[in-house]
């Protein structure tokens, strides 16, 4: 099976080459942003044209915090609206029979009833501080949905809740809230300082799946010779901000005060995935998350240490 990871660079694609590259009969194909920028399609066309992959994960996206998502919705739109047509309209071009699409807990409306499930889609209004990206995670998973139903390829989608674990994104700013309060917390430790800012109440709740879980999951479905057009995949259960900020601190041994900055955003007030139906096919995740943050401050460390932190 010759497989394209896109992204595989990123925290999700670098998780799915950890999990495919020893699996016996998978020929992995990857590409730099560098050697394919997948928001040009004449690029992307002869990429395609050239390599014919077997099956197709798009783990490549423009991807951030809330406050990145708040701040840059033009970018977050059109730069993941192109890259998501490109590529599934140049797999189906190229003749590739398999393709998972990879989009977001956000797809879902702001207020639907928790937890989410895949019937809430497209059943109200988004949250604002992501209704760009989330506009176009639904227009690709739309759009994977509607090359399988006329052209009949099996090109489907999953919702993966909040994400962590190694390869992660700790800009100071634009990222999300787990690797965020580890490198905040962790050079506050070393540099002794008193008090530590997270951002807004506090009172959000939020579900966390570690990276590695969301690599099985997605082999998982690529094993299935008729998976659903869209399924969450997450695990059940979520906790507030408050409760992973003391969780965060705890693990990186930071004794100091924490403070909450109300002036930044909130975002929406629960974001739990009913995986109800992920369940029934058999698959659960694997990683509880005082363990997952455990070891992503282990690898925050060890990329400190390699030179290689993304920032
Ligand atoms: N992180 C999370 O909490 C969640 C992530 N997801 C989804 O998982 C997927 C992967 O996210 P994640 O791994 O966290 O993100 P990362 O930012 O870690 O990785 C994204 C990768 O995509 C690459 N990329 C972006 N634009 C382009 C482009 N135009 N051409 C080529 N490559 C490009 C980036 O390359 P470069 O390094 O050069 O910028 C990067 O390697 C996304 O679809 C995201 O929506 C879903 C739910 C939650
Ligand atoms: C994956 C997901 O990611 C984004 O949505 P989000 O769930 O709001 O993710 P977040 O990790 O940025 O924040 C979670 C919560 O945590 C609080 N928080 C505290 N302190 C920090 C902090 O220091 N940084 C950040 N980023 N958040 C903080 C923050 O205020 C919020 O209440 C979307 O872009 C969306 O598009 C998407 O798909």
């Amino acid at each position: 099976m010759k497989l394209y990871i896109s992204g595989h660079r990123g925290m999700v694609g670098g998780a799915l080459v950890r999990h495919y590259q020893n699996v016996p009969d998978v020929e992995l194909v990857v590409r730099t942003r560098a050697e394919l920028d997948l928001t040009n399609q004449a690029a992307v066309e002869s990429f395609f044209a050239t390599e014919k992959p077997d099956v197709v994960i798009i783990a490549a996206a423009k991807v951030g915090g809330i406050h990145a998502n708040n701040t840059y919705p033009a970018e977050f739109a059109y730069e993941n609206l192109i890259l998501a047509t490109n590529t599934i309209h140049a797999a189906y071009r190229a003749g590739v029979p398999r393709l998972l699409f990879l989009g977001s807990s956000c797809i879902y409306p702001k207020l639907a009833p928790q937890p989410l499930s895949e019937d809430s889609l497209l059943t109200g209004p988004l949250e604002p501080t992501n209704e760009a990206y989330a506009i176009s995670k639904i227009a690709g998973l739309k759009l994977a949905e509607y090359y399988r139903r006329q052209y009949g390829v099996c090109y489907h989608s999953a919702m993966p809740t909040n994400l962590y674990g190694p390869g992660d994104n700790y800009h100071g700013q634009n990222s999300h809230v787990i690797p965020a309060l580890i490198r905040r917390f962790h050079e506050a430790r070393l540099a002794e300082q008193p008090t530590v800012h997270a951002w807004g109440t506090g009172s959000p709740l939020r579900e966390f799946l570690h990276v590695d879980d969301l690599a099985a999951a997605c082999a998982f479905l690529l094993e299935m010779e008729n998976p659903p057009d869209l399924i969450n995949v997450g695990t059940g259960t979520d906790v507030s901000i408050r409760e992973l900020t003391e969780l965060v601190a705890t693990t990186v041994g930071y004794t100091g005060e924490i403070k909450w900055d109300t002036s930044k955003p909130d975002g929406t007030p629960r974001k739990l995935m009913d995986v109800s139906k992920l369940s029934a096919l058999g698959w659960q995740a694997a990683i509880a998350l005082p363990n997952g943050v455990k070891r992503t401050y282990g690898s925050f460390l060890a990329e400190t240490e390699a030179g290689s932190l993304r920032t």
